[in-house]
């Protein structure tokens, strides 16, 4: 017990469910919180998450799930945040403001937080102290539900500290899980906002019936915009075709799991955006991430026609037929 890493782990949805699979699989101690106090008895009397990915066992000699946040991070080394963006605000709020520090700070999200436009590495350095290097962010194309049936998998783990980005790595390797560090985190990290829009693009698309020809054109379009964007915000040598940035792009916009695909589906198959909220239990974080990237783009004014379509449909109302068809004119 006293060798065993510490790690908490925030959430309880897909994401945190399997992070916690895995890192308690290669006996680490870990932490769980989850904000539902049923979903916490559940886990502690048949070890297993209610709500989602509920075919995964645990062993709860190296999980501890709780519904206290502070209890759950106060004697972790290292604290995973899988919360969607929208209410990592909300989630955080019972912590005092020094409650992260010494710790390393680990972002498993792939959103912005609303409202304010800031990734969440620099929300955990602005509001609690957490400085850039003792944090990483967790990218790569990676399914929740293929790493719950143990189908193999890869992850990049950013941060600007590649020694602790590699300590990461180490808590997550396993049979079917490959990990690599990288120094690129914001640039990952905001690639992997900018995915569940063109992901969620693709799903307005099919919604209405395009096909795979078409589709690939968006994905290889989007590319481009996602360059343009990343070079005119921070540029750095980086290779998008790398799995963290292209890989991630691809599972989003091509899988039957992805929830960004899923919903943009039912946009374009006529639901408004509140009866597909509604009829999702999982979270899309590119309803949220257009918007923030919209917003940070009238500065920066980047051509960015796939942002702005999606823009368009989910926030100005404006008809997905129509915004699909002012794209394909400017597609090439
Ligand atoms: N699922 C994946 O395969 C995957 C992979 C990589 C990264 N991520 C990222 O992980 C993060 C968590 O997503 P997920 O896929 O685990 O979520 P999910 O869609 O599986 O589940 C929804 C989560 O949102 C929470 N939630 C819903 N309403 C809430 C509210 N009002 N207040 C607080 N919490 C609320 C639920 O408790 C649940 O934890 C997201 O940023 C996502 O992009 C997910
Ligand atoms: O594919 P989505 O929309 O479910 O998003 C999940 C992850 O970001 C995939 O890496």
């Amino acid at each position: 017990m006293q060798n065993r890493e510490k790690v908490a782990v925030l959430g309880g949805g897909s994401w945190a469910t399997a992070l916690v699979k895995v890192l308690s699989e290669n006996k680490t101690d870990v932490s769980w919180w989850l904000r539902n106090k049923e979903d916490v008895r559940h886990l502690q009397q048949y070890a297993h998450n209610p709500r989602y990915l509920s075919g995964v066992r645990f062993d709860l000699e190296y999980v501890h799930p709780s519904n206290d946040i502070r209890e759950t991070v106060a004697n972790a080394e290292w604290v995973i945040l899988a919360v969607p963006a929208a209410f990592v605000q909300e989630a955080l709020a019972a912590l005092v403001p020094d409650a992260l520090k010494g710790k390393t700070v680990v972002s498993a999200v792939k959103g912005m937080i609303p409202g304010q436009n800031l990734l969440i590495t620099d929300f955990l350095e602005q509001e609690y102290g957490v400085p850039a290097d003792r944090q990483c962010v967790i990218a790569g194309p990676c399914h929740a539900e293929e790493v719950a049936l143990e189908k193999q998998s890869y992850l990049t783990i950013g941060s600007h500290d590649l020694t602790r980005a590699e300590m990461f790595c180490a808590l997550l390797r396993n049979r079917y899980v490959k990990a690599n560090p990288l120094d690129d985190i914001d640039g990952v990290e905001y690639c992997a906002v900018m995915k569940n829009i063109i992901a969620l693009a693709c799903g307005i698309a099919h919604g209405l019936n395009y096909g795979d020809n078409f589709q690939a054109v968006m994905v290889s379009n989007s590319m481009e915009e996602i360059e343009r964007f990343l070079d005119a915000l921070m540029p750095h040598h980086r290779d998008l075709k790398g799995s963290a940035y292209l890989g991630d792009l691809l599972v989003t916009a091509y899988s039957q799991f992805s929830r960004n695909r899923t919903f943009g589906n039912m946009i374009g198959r006529g639901y408004t955006v509140k009866s597909a909220q509604f009829e999702m239990n999982m979270v899309a974080e590119g309803y949220y991430a257009v918007q923030s990237i919209y917003q940070l783009n009238k500065h920066l004014k980047v051509d960015m026609p796939i942002t702005t379509a999606v823009y368009n449909i989910l926030y100005e109302r404006i008809s997905p037929g129509v915004e699909i068809e002012i794209l394909k004119d400017k597609f090439k």
